[in-house]
């Protein structure tokens, strides 16, 4: 089975307030997208929808090719965590996945094997209730890899982690990818994705704002910006802004500069005799480009409000058993 999500023309209102608006995207093999939006974006809709738990009022969201719930082994097909918390408070972890396991055919030796992968090799005998937030998410996500599948998709998986469990959550990504998975992982913080995503698909409104791969948008965001530091910054700010730069101070005795090159900034402070250290090429972080684009993207919008025509989204089911849809 082909490892992909393909959500196409995805439109979904609650009453008066729209909650998906014409969405259109691919999370392609090979690599971790992250869903990124503000709260109330559309993301979680998004994500019920592509699991068949919400039924869009048009579109398409297609996993493998087929709609989910044409799947007859679905945890085979797509492993997801949408909510962490949805496990009965009293029953063992092991149980939890040992029933999983069970609904979907699939042998008691993979529940081992995703509880170690999961690190709750020692909390799989405790019940989920008592169970750290923390536990709960590696514990949803054993949930999700127990039918070793082609696709995976995480509705906010780092929330509320502490950062040993932020790493060992990248780290999962990237080496699910590496193996050829498709990867959608939703956050509504950019700072959460940095190190973890190689694409973006970012929303706002239910509607895409950018379609884009992280190393295209972080060297868009760095792009031409370079950063001194130095004890005379007045003198600097002026001196370069002479040179034709537009200039911004920051913190610390630090001046970052846009519309010089780093050699033309050494050489009009050198040629001025202001002192200064470390000029280097600014490399913005995830959150800086995130905000250079939702900027352009409320011009862009406004002006142009992109509609993507919808498709028909009832469609016929033809599951297999995992074998088939693998
Ligand atoms: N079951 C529902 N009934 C009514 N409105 C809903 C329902 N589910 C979502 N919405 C509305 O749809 C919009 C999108 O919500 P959604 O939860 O998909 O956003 P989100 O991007 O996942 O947000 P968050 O980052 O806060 O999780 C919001 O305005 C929300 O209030």
């Amino acid at each position: 089975m082909e490892a992909t999500i393909e959500v196409r023309g995805l439109r979904k209102r609650y009453g008066p307030a729209v909650a998906v608006d014409g969405l259109t995207f691919t999370a392609a093999p090979g690599r971790v997208t992250g869903f990124v939006g503000p709260n109330g974006a559309g993301k979680s809709t998004t994500m019920r929808i592509i699991l068949g738990l919400d039924r869009p009022d048009a579109g398409t969201a297609l996993v493998g090719g087929r709609p989910y719930r044409s799947l007859r082994t679905p945890l085979c097909a797509l492993g997801a965590m949408l909510d962490a918390a949805a496990v009965h408070p009293a029953r063992r972890a092991r149980d939890h996945l040992l029933w999983l396991a069970h609904a979907n055919g699939l042998p008691a030796r993979r529940v081992d094997e995703v509880i170690e992968m999961a690190g709750l090799t020692r909390a799989a005998g405790r019940a989920a209730g008592r169970f750290s937030l923390g536990m709960r998410q590696r514990l949803g996500i054993a949930a999700a890899l127990l039918g070793d599948p082609p696709v995976l998709m995480f509705d906010e998986p780092v929330n509320g982690l502490d950062p040993e469990g932020i790493v060992w959550i990248r780290g999962l990504l990237r080496s699910l990818a590496a193996e050829g998975r498709a990867v959608l992982v939703s956050s509504h913080l950019m700072s959460e994705l940095e190190g973890g995503a190689d694409h973006l698909v970012v929303i706002g409104r239910g509607r895409v704002i950018a379609d884009v791969a992280v190393g295209e948008l972080l060297a868009a965001a760095s792009g031409g910006r370079v950063e001194l530091r130095t004890t005379g910054r007045q003198e600097a700010m002026t001196v370069l802004a002479r040179a034709g730069a537009e200039v911004a101070a920051g913190g610390g005795g630090a001046v970052t500069v846009s519309g010089l090159s780093s050699e033309q900034v050494i050489a009009a402070l050198t040629g001025a005799g202001v002192p200064f250290t470390g000029v280097s090429e600014h490399r913005a972080t995830l959150e800086e480009a995130y905000m250079e684009l939702t900027r352009d993207a409320v011009e862009f919008r406004a002006v142009t409000g992109r509609t993507v025509p919808a498709r028909d989204g009832a469609d016929g089911a033809d599951g297999g058993d995992c074998g088939e849809e693998a």
